[in-house]
């Protein structure tokens, strides 16, 4: 029997010896059995209240520029794949995601030209003109700063849950190490009618996809999700069902990317989600996704020393797979005995986001449609 319901972590409960045993027993659970948890109390590492008051109505101020504001920052002028992206203009699985974001990393310089071409995944944001929006670049960064220390102390949890040292991921860090982040929106079926896809030729319908079926391909994604929606966000279980995320207030879901599965030995799960458009009437839902990922040159071997019983455990959890999931069609994973890991993450952002590929890197666009083909 796969999981039914998504675990509730309470991260207060990891700072008192006496509650932190059980804590690590709940995480080692929801990391191997789900990959997905909803984490409360984070702001013991994380943002406070305020914080994500202030995130929030930047958020909403910021979907709610004039359009040409936002189209000033397409993520077509830039080569990193950050900046705006309109209604409909990415695809997963092979559909139209109907949704509008904005992609933010960690403010870096750009890579230098004998750098690996993956290395463009690396580079300043692009921030939408102040005179509109001033407090927007300073609560971004503020958020990312604060997300970054909570999503390093939650590593050091989940590698403690599955028996390894705490510091055993340091050496996948850079200093000043990239997150990423996207503010998103996603509009409702009524404002939807009568719109068509950019890039695909696709039309909205009630089941369609707000981002369709996908694995992140990072180490740790925290979601706040902004609006009340239910039933919007959902999770693949290992029987082929959807289970919804439910939308509890003051938590974070907190679920495991493809890098983090590939270091542990398939230990930490990279579950299968997708997120479904808002019934018509529900207004448009926000979220905001944070993406703890790693160095883009790390190219090491796989963590050796996992405990056999906690290998046991997930060899259990395989067996009793009975159908698995869906097929999310080709998505690159990092393997990183063959590849540094900015070569599948590079990848991945040329296959989601092809106009602007075709502009930055049209011969490598071309090799990624043929592998896609293939
Ligand atoms: O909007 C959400 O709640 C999740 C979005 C998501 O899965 C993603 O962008 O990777
Ligand atoms: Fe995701």
């Amino acid at each position: 029997m796969s999981f039914q319901e998504i675990p509730i972590i309470d991260l207060k409960s990891a700072l008192d010896p006496e509650t932190k045993p059980q804590f690590l027993k709940d995480l080692r659970h929801a990391i191997i059995n789900v990959g997905f948890l909803l984490l409360k109390n984070y702001e013991v590492f994380g943002p406070n209240e305020q914080d994500f008051k202030d995130i929030k109505q930047e958020t909403l101020d910021f979907f709610a520029l004039p359009d040409q504001v936002k189209l000033d920052i397409e993520m077509i002028k830039s080569p990193h794949f950050l900046g705006y992206s309109r209604l409909a203009n990415e695809i997963t699985s092979s559909h139209t995601d109907w949704r509008e974001q904005i992609d933010l990393a960690t403010e870096l310089p750009g890579p230098s030209k004998n750098d690996p071409i993956y290395k463009n995944i690396e580079g300043p944001n692009l921030w939408p003109d102040e005179k509109y929006i001033p407090k927007f670049k300073p609560t971004i960064l503020n958020y990312i700063a604060k997300m970054t220390h909570l999503s390093q102390e939650f590593r050091y949890l989940v590698l403690e849950s599955i028996g390894l040292d705490k510091h055993s991921l340091d050496v996948y860090f850079k200093p000043n190490q990239q997150c990423k982040m996207k503010l998103v929106a996603y509009p409702d079926l009524n404002e939807l009618n009568g719109k068509q896809s950019v890039v695909l030729d696709d039309k909205p319908t009630t089941q369609q996809q707000g981002v369709g079926p996908h694995c992140d391909s990072d180490i740790l994604t925290f979601i706040y999700q902004v609006t009340p929606h239910e039933n919007s966000l959902q999770v693949q279980n290992f029987q082929g069902d959807w289970i919804s995320v439910p939308n509890i207030p003051n938590t974070l879901v907190v679920n495991a990317g493809q890098t983090l599965e590939a270091i542990t030995q398939g230990v930490c799960k990279a579950t299968i989600h997708k997120v479904l458009i808002p019934q018509p009437g529900s207004g448009t839902r926000i979220s905001i996704p944070f993406f703890q990922t790693i160095d883009l040159d790390s190219h090491k071997d796989i963590v050796a020393d996992i405990p056999a019983e906690i290998i046991k455990l997930t060899q259990e959890r395989d067996t009793n797979i009975k159908k698995w999931g869906q097929d999310i069609g080709f998505q690159y994973k990092p393997d990183i005995s063959k590849h540094p890991v900015g070569y599948a993450v590079f990848r991945n952002r040329i296959k989601s986001h092809q106009d602007v590929a075709k502009r930055w890197y049209p011969e490598i666009l071309k090799q990624v449609l043929q592998e896609y083909k293939d």
